[in-house]
């Protein structure tokens, strides 16, 4: 069986054999085809067994994948193998740190961050002292980034918040400065902004989840129905408080959510600005699964880390089946939740709530 090199190479053949049963990570069918191909040249030698039948399809898969190996040597075969399995091994142990893709023009301020890695684009709220309030940088930034992920290579993509909260929603301090042209300006400027930032998630062609948090206010809870999922912490809670706003609903919640919920229910969230928790906004139907929030992140992602690597044509065809035939109305229920709160916003009630929360006389 050859001088000393190759008693070696035998050795760390069979090492590699075990350690492959280690790996934290499923490879993947190519690599395991691979895998199994160099497994058997190195143990058989070249393919010597009859082609298995058109119909016995992972046999016949498997026995291709071995017969393209030649006339490979053993020795060779076995040497590709641990270099494999090592290569394998190495990645599972330190798993590819999120990145900022390097194709992706970054965000104009440090409130939002985009990373991507593992087969997902994660867009992270990240303005912790404020709860991950939305200024008008964050929505144009929040619009890029997903006009961005849109395009990219991760199959997923995900919204997420930094700190203990997913996002207090609207920034209250966007409406302090006035343009030029005046609160009519600033209304109007506003309505067209939400109506663009909304119109993204209308429009996103990929599986879009929601990492939730921490607790979710307002505009960042309504956006919740254009999901695709939504994965929450029980510490979490979903709150729309329009009405002590002086607002009404956006996002497409006057829609989704009484579709989502029924309308007694979406009246309840909506007008009345009842604050659910994690496990009700589940059992209503908002929410897709409620974690321990001691596990939430580890659990959610690497639950998400193996959904990323389901065939991704697949899955942006089923979203396209599944949301397509609501996109028409969804744009028409945008266009009217904005130009609805265009006059809200030069209402008495909102400019007092505003007012109010500013001066900090009231809390919600
Ligand atoms: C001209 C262009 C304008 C563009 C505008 C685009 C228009 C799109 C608008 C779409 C419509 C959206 C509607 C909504 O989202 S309505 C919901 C708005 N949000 C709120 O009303 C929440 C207000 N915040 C609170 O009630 C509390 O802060 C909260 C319960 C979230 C947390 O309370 P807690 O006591 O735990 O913490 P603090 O209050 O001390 O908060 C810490 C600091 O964060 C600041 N903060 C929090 N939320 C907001 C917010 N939404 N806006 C501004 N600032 C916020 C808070 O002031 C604290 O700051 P300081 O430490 O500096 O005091």
């Amino acid at each position: 069986v050859g001088g000393p090199a190759m008693q070696t190479s035998q050795k760390d053949f069979n090492n590699a054999v075990s350690q492959l049963k280690l790996l934290k990570e499923d490879p993947g069918n190519e690599v395991k085809l691979k895998l199994y191909a160099l497994y058997k040249q190195a143990t058989e030698g070249p393919c010597n067994v009859p082609k298995p039948g058109m119909l016995d399809f992972i046999n016949k898969t498997k026995w291709d994948a071995w017969n393209a190996l030649g006339s490979l040597s053993k020795e060779a075969a076995r040497q590709n193998y641990v270099d494999l399995v090592s290569k394998l091994s190495a990645s599972s142990e330190s798993p590819s740190p999120e990145a900022p893709a390097a194709d992706r023009k970054q965000p104009e301020s440090d409130s939002l961050v985009v990373t991507s890695g593992d087969g997902i684009t994660t867009i992270r709220l990240n303005r912790p002292t404020k709860k991950n309030a939305l200024t008008t940088q964050m929505y144009h930034d929040i619009i890029a980034a997903l006009q961005a992920a849109s395009k990219d290579e991760s199959p997923i993509t995900v919204l997420t918040g930094s700190g203990d909260y997913f996002c207090s929603g609207n920034d209250l301090t966007n409406f302090t400065s006035l343009p030029a042209g005046g609160p009519e300006e600033m209304a109007r400027s506003s309505a067209v902004l939400l109506r663009d930032f909304v119109n993204c998630f209308i429009d996103f062609p990929k599986p879009l989840v929601a990492v939730v948090n921490g607790p979710a206010v307002g505009i960042s809870v309504t956006i919740l129905g254009l999901f695709d999922v939504v994965y929450a912490t029980d510490r979490a809670t979903f709150h729309t408080p329009f009405s002590h706003l002086g607002q009404s609903p956006e996002g497409c919640s006057s829609y989704t959510f009484p579709k989502i919920m029924g309308s007694s229910k979406a009246a309840e969230m909506l007008l009345f600005g009842k604050k659910l928790t994690a496990q009700e906004a589940c059992a209503q139907g908002l929410v897709t699964e409620v974690f321990p929030d001691s596990t939430f992140q580890k659990e959610v992602w690497a639950r998400l880390k193996a959904y990323s690597k389901l065939p991704p044509n697949a899955m942006r065809i089923s979203k396209q089946i599944i949301r397509d035939r609501e996109k028409e109305k969804l744009h028409a229920v945008n266009a009217e939740e904005s130009n609805v709160l265009r006059e809200r916003w030069l209402s008495d009630e909102c400019m007092n709530a505003i007012a109010s929360f500013l001066s900090r006389k009231s809390k919600l």
